[in-house]
């Protein structure tokens, strides 16, 4: 299984995301970020290349659309809380963007 973050990941790793549009969601060992586009094609087109990097981890998000936004909340379920997997999607989530 994979393990959650180290305070030194969380420092290496998390801290870039942070600075990036990403929040600690509140409560709970997640991160979160609300992606806003120019319309419901756009948005819809970053989810689906998303949902296929998602397959291709293994790691898949939760997730809420309206319109042109969309909002992720990212988390290891298996794990409990943050783990690298998190780190990788949010990543490629940016990239795609
Ligand atoms: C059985 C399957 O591999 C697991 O349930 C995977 C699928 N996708 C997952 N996605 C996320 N976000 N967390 C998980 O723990 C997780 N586990």
């Amino acid at each position: 299984m994979t393990a959650k973050l180290t305070d030194a990941e969380r420092k290496a790793d998390l801290a870039p995301l942070l600075a990036n549009g990403w929040t600690k969601t509140k409560g709970r060992d997640a991160i979160e970020k609300t992606y806003e586009f120019k319309d419901f094609v756009a948005a819809f087109g970053f989810m689906t290349r998303a949902a296929l990097w998602a397959e291709k981890l293994n790691h898949h998000p939760e997730w809420f659309n309206v319109y042109k936004t969309v909002q992720v909340t990212l988390s290891t379920h298996d794990a409990g809380g943050l783990t690298m997997l998190d780190v990788k999607l949010a990543r490629k989530m940016d990239a795609l963007a």
